[in-house]
């Protein structure tokens, strides 16, 4: 197994048997020279930062040291909840960034931190080498990608888009399909982990496509996340993405009736929370949202209105073979309850109110 361990503070690269870090200063030359080509034996005994080290195993295979042609130029659609703290940490990493969203405004805070605009999506592609996208849904994918002035127009031969909104496999394979038509490479590579996560570099990839282009920009995926998987044939990043949210969705609704049952027979929901917290079903995101579901607050990190359409995608992806989900239907109609109530924009954990309302 290849261990591939990086510091999130200084994107150093440490690994047990390729040249990880030359790749990564091969892909953003304008890291300062320290964080570039350090052997190993010559780390400084005593880190100038505090290090906390990520560590790359898993069914991830091979790591950056199989690409040979690295992409100087990244394009990043999207600068939602989680693009903008994906691009901030490429653009942090010395990374030459080009940045678009439909709402031009959230481009700002990126264009004061060193990145390049481009006013549409196909022009960001014409002018990166491998362009990312970060999507609400599937039709928002599909209409970056594939539509009027979509990224596919701005592709061709020696470029690679790399889809990491959260899809259905159908409209992945779509976009697959209007991008290798121009030539380019696809890899679709949607994340766990939410916003904090994404702001921390340390998402989860859940990759498939081309395996060159994962190759490729395996050392970006690494500023990005603690870990990555490639699992494939395009359609099954999708699928795993849509599995892992459905339990996460089916958890988030049970936690909620478990919250307000224990307030109901006179238990303080807190002591729940910690009960929890020590047993076998325990969980992070209990622990990390209990206390606020308890004060009926939800600061938004992924929205509800995403947890109901990955619940969607799923019981679709469940229905295409003929796979029982009862509870992921019956947390579904819980989700779709609480849009109903105005709550589509708040955080997923928000869903407990559609229970309140329901008394
Ligand atoms: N938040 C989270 O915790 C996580 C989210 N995800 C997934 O990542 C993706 C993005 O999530 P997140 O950042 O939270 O979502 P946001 O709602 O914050 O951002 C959505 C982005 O999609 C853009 N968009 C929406 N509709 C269109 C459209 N019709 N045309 C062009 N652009 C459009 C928005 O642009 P505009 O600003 O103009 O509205 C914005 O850039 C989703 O697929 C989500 O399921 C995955 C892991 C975690
Ligand atoms: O898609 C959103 C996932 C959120 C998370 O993994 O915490």
């Amino acid at each position: 197994m290849t261990l591939l361990v990086k510091s999130s503070y200084s994107h150093r690269f440490l690994s047990s048997s390729t040249p990880a870090m030359s790749v990564c200063s091969s892909f953003c030359p304008q890291l300062p020279s320290y964080f570039r080509q350090k052997p190993i034996n010559s780390l400084p005994t005593k880190p100038l930062f505090p290090l906390s080290f990520k560590v790359f195993s898993s069914q991830a295979t091979g790591v950056s040291a199989e690409a040979d042609e690295l992409p100087g130029r990244i394009g990043f659609l999207g600068m939602g909840i989680m693009g903008t703290p994906m691009a901030q940490n490429l653009l942090k990493a010395g990374c030459d960034v080009t940045v678009w969203n439909r709402t031009k405004s959230k481009c700002d805070p990126l264009i004061s931190l060193g990145a390049k605009y481009q006013p549409s999506p196909d022009e960001v592609a014409a002018s990166c080498d491998v362009t990312f996208a970060m999507l609400a849904d599937p039709e928002s994918a599909m209409d970056v990608a594939c539509g009027k002035h979509g990224a596919a127009s701005g592709m061709g031969p020696g470029k690679g888009y790399v889809d990491v909104s959260t899809v259905d496999g159908d409209t992945s394979k779509l976009i697959n399909g209007h991008i290798k038509a121009t030539g380019a490479s696809f890899l679709e590579a949607p994340v766990s982990g939410s916003k904090k996560p994404a702001e921390d570099g340390q998402l989860i990839f859940l990759a498939a496509g081309d395996k060159s282009l994962y190759n490729t920009v395996a050392p970006l995926l690494d500023i990005m996340g603690k870990s990555r998987f490639y699992l494939g044939d395009v359609g099954n990043g999708a699928a795993m993405k849509l599995v892992v949210n459905m339990i996460m969705g089916s958890m988030m609704a049970t936690f909620s009736e478990g919250l307000l049952l224990s307030e109901k027979v006179g238990l303080d929901p807190n002591v729940l929370v910690e009960v929890v917290s020590q047993g076998a079903i325990s969980a992070p995101m209990y622990s990390l949202k209990g206390p606020s579901m308890i004060e009926s607050l939800y600061p938004t990190a992924f929205p509800l209105k995403h947890q109901q359409k990955d619940l969607r995608l799923a019981l679709g992806l469940a229905e295409s073979v003929s796979q029982s989900t009862p509870i992921a239907a019956a947390a579904n109609e819980l989700y779709k309850v609480a849009k109903s109530h105005g709550l589509s924009d708040e955080d997923f954990s928000a869903v407990i109110e559609a229970l309140k309302a329901k008394k």
